[in-house]
């Protein structure tokens, strides 16, 4: 798998693209890509509806494997049970199901071969009798003033906190072991959870891991992109007339970059995927289509103005229409739409 020719500086920059922060482990990047290949994994709790953020991590394991890392993606399905304190398991076990569909349609539709990737249920491993009396070891080192703040970003934030969304962050810090990599990659929103997990791994006698995180994309709010708010998400299996309704709501000021979540799309998502270059096509009374082969180029651009809102959101709808087609097309078939009602039934239409 990947491309066993590339030099350590080649796996090195296709790692650390697009990332905002590493956090070094016990062993460096470099000093594990000197040896052998690395090992990383990605988790995500099946909760709410996965929307077109989901995108930003698709692209990155995309890097990963590009590098020739062996990648795993962890579908957390006892974390989304630790983080809901209403859903029954059943309800959990379709949705964790949903979302392993949903990511593999979505790494399909860019290009990712999916059997290269390990996917691995939560409670695959979480049960069994070495990994719960790590819970409880791990459990005896750590204060709740310092549980409840390694998930803060994370977890579901309530008054009085359960105890369940307390143990959150010390199982996603076992999971580096139990799955046994190298380093562990997510959004920005798990540093606290990274670092809790570099300071306890060590008094259990297991090793610091290396966290890769990439930034948050602004919703189309200008926000962060939440599942909880609507207006904000484009849902993956929105139809192509909902896409362009929700961009042309989206928040997205002429020659404003900051909080314009159509651009950081085009930064985290479009441009990455696209090799063939970035047509806005104008009305003709707007000048020629522009090409742009960098998102620097697009940026610019837009500072300057010659790239009007408008016809910057027509072209991503209809570059991100694309993307969603082969999902919509997978979840078409009758036993995805059963596990869409299964899972989501009664809060989202069918389409
Ligand atoms: N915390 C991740 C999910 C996750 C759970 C367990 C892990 O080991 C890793 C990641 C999220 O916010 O979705």
């Amino acid at each position: 798998m990947g491309a066993p020719s590339r030099t350590v500086e080649e796996k090195l920059a296709l790692i650390k693209k697009n990332l905002v922060e590493t956090l070094e482990g016990e062993k460096t990047l470099r000093e594990v890509l000197e040896q052998r290949e690395l090992t990383v994994y990605w988790g995500t709790a099946p909760t709410g509806k996965p929307h077109i953020a989901y995108f930003v991590p698709m692209c990155k394991l995309a890097d990963f494997l590009e590098a020739g890392c062996r990648v795993k993606v962890l579908i957390a399905d006892l974390h989304a049970y630790l983080d809901d304190q209403k859903s029954p398991w059943e309800k959990l076990e379709h949705r964790a199901k949903y979302y392993e569909t949903a990511i593999k349609a979505m790494l399909t539709s860019i290009g990712v071969q999916i059997d290269k990737l390990e996917f691995v249920r939560g409670t695959d491993f979480q049960l069994s009798k070495e990994y719960t009396l790590d819970v409880y070891k791990l459990h005896s080192h750590v204060t709740l003033e310092n549980a409840k703040k390694a998930g803060t970003d994370v977890v579901k934030q309530t008054e009085s906190p359960k105890i369940n969304s307390l143990l959150y962050p010390g199982l996603q810090a076992l999971d580096e072991q139990y799955l046994d990599v190298d380093a562990q990659y997510g959004g920005l929103d798990q540093r606290k959870i990274f670092v809790y997990a570099r300071e306890v791994m060590p008094k259990l006698g297991y090793k610091k891991r290396i966290h890769f995180m990439t930034p948050m994309v602004p919703g189309l709010q200008g926000d962060k992109m939440s599942a909880s708010k609507e207006e904000s998400k484009i849902d993956l299996l929105d139809s192509q007339e909902d896409v362009k309704k929700k961009l042309k709501a989206a928040f997205c000021e002429e020659g404003k970059v900051e909080g314009n979540g159509v651009l950081a799309f085009c930064e985290r998502v479009l441009f990455p995927l696209r090799k063939d270059g970035f047509v806005i096509k104008r009305e003709e009374k707007h000048g020629w289509d522009l090409t742009f082969d960098t998102y620097a180029e697009l940026q610019e651009s837009f500072e300057k103005k010659e790239v009007h809102p408008v016809d910057l959101k027509n072209c991503v709808a209809g570059y991100l229409n694309e993307l969603l087609e082969p999902i919509r097309a997978e979840f078409a078939k009758p036993e995805n739409q059963k596990l869409l009602a299964n899972a989501y039934g009664g809060e989202e239409k069918l389409h």
